[in-house]
């Protein structure tokens, strides 16, 4: 099992370059299934274990994808099968973005339930109710949901009961090919929702409105492979912000959109923060006792759910007490116990935490429970007396490329552990193998090594 191991106490200065967004990635190359003449190309691909999993979904649907560097060259001009294999979308809840563009192109598609997760049930009613409002028979069954329309799907108005980011990307792609205009009402308006229209439109697609509430999409009869370039993770961007800021530390964030994070800048700023972006970046500083927030999650413009844990962990070391609210996920605070395993004082009531601020962190031994768990713990870590030992990697895995060796190379004292080689495929595991030798002098990781 691997782990990271973080010694605290070193301030974090000089540039970290922000990798290609996990969540904008797994729509677009889902999204490639509705190309059904040429070959995509896709830039900015992040080498992580999430783009890894939908592409083995990908491969057993029949398409071809091929890495080099950090670009994915996908050809889906044959589709020969329309089941998704079970372990893949059991492994990764995003792999149910193959259902909509699927069912539109081929008018079937037999995908695993892909079940709740750790951080809340998650259901997938939105994006079922979308498809059977475009006349998609839907059964379930067997752990398995079949979806089938004789013919084209047909446009349709769909109001969304949450503005799902999931949903409202399944939907549109199946409404890429339908017949007539779809109106997505009450939809998700975060950033990777507008790179996927962008991806789509690209492709021959007719979408119009996203990033608002209301998107419109006047199907077309086919679409073709095309060049896209995936917008850089405003989650990882942010992670690294708050990794500036928990140390006292100076840190250009290179890629970091100002427009894609205004929520998380705006909470930092309010913190007492040195924001300064400019085109390329943004750069981040900090020279004053930090103060506590209270900080609430919501869909997009609110503050991301994605960031409620590494902000919890900024808001140990301010002063004062703060709150943390979160509204998206019913089950997203287990975090919290493994950083009061590092000394923190935090209380729970219902959706609320409440952080005494403070807090004299100590290093221990840590899980990372989730994804973004896992970044809050290696950031209380550079901020705690002593060494934390991070365990749960592979969770981190799924979202961060190099975490240790990016940070290592702003002066963190950061290494990551393989006590026992994990069977990886192996284009992941030669971009951890890079991050894997003691830090701190790593090569940068270029990505995926050619398939
Ligand atoms: C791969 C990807 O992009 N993942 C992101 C995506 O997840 P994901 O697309 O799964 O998240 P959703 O926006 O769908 O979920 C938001 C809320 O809506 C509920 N819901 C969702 C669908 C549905 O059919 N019914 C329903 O009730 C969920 O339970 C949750 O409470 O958006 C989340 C919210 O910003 C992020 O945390 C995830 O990182
Ligand atoms: C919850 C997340 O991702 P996913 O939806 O893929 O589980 C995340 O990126 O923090």
């Amino acid at each position: 099992m691997s782990k990271i191991v973080v010694r605290g106490g070193s301030k974090l200065s000089g540039k970290v370059k922000v990798s290609g967004a996990k969540n904008a990635v797994l729509p677009v190359i889902a999204a490639s299934i509705l190309g059904s003449t040429g070959e995509s190309v896709i830039h900015e691909a992040p080498p992580l274990d999430d783009v890894m999993t939908i592409s083995e979904v990908m491969r057993a649907l029949g398409v071809r994808l091929d890495y080099s560097g950090e670009t994915i060259r996908i050809n889906a001009e044959h589709i020969s099968c329309c089941d998704a294999p079970y372990d893949a979308v059991r492994k990764m809840r995003a792999s149910f973005l193959v259902m909509g563009p699927l069912l539109t192109r081929c008018g079937e598609a037999r995908i695993p339930l892909p079940g709740g997760c750790a951080i809340g049930t998650r259901p997938i009613d939105q994006h079922l109710k979308g498809f059977e409002a475009m006349g998609a028979e839907i059964s379930l069954g067997q752990g398995f949901i079949e979806a089938k329309v004789e013919g084209r799907l047909r446009g349709a108005k769909i109001y969304l009961d949450v503005p799902s980011v999931g949903a409202t990307e399944n939907i549109m792609m199946a409404a890429a090919l339908a017949e007539g205009t779809t109106i997505i009402e009450n939809a998700a308006r975060e950033p990777e929702i507008v790179d996927l229209a962008n991806y789509l439109n690209a492709m021959g697609g007719k979408v119009r409105g996203a990033g608002t509430g209301v998107i419109r999409i006047q199907g077309v009869a086919c679409m073709q492979g095309a060049v896209h370039t995936v917008i850089p993770d405003r989650v990882e961007a942010g992670t690294y912000m708050i990794a500036a800021a928990i140390t006292g530390g100076e840190v250009y964030v290179e890629g970091a959109i100002e427009d894609h994070l205004k929520p998380v800048i705006s909470k930092l700023q309010e913190m007492g923060v040195t924001i300064e972006p400019d085109e390329n970046g943004i750069h981040v500083s900090v020279n004053r006792p930090l103060v506590g927030v209270d900080v609430k999650t919501l869909p997009h413009p609110g503050f991301p759910t994605d960031m409620q844990a590494q902000m919890m962990a900024l808001l140990l070391v301010s002063e004062g007490t703060s709150i943390v609210t979160e509204t998206v996920f019913e089950n997203r605070f287990m975090h919290v116990d493994e950083l009061r395993n590092l000394n923190a004082q935090i209380k729970v009531e219902g959706r609320s935490a409440i952080i005494s601020g403070r807090s004299k962190l100590k290093g221990g031994k840590v899980c990372a429970t989730d994804l973004r768990a896992g970044a809050a713990m290696i950031l209380a870590g550079l901020a705690a007396d002593g060494e934390t030992e991070v365990s749960g990697v592979h969770h981190i895995d799924r979202g961060y490329v190099g975490i240790a060796e990016k940070l290592a190379r702003l002066g963190a004292t950061i290494y990551r552990l393989n006590e026992q080689p994990e069977a990886k495929p192996k284009q992941v595991a030669k971009a951890q193998e890079e991050e894997a030798s003691e830090f701190p002098i790593l090569p940068i990781q270029t990505g995926f090594a050619r398939a």
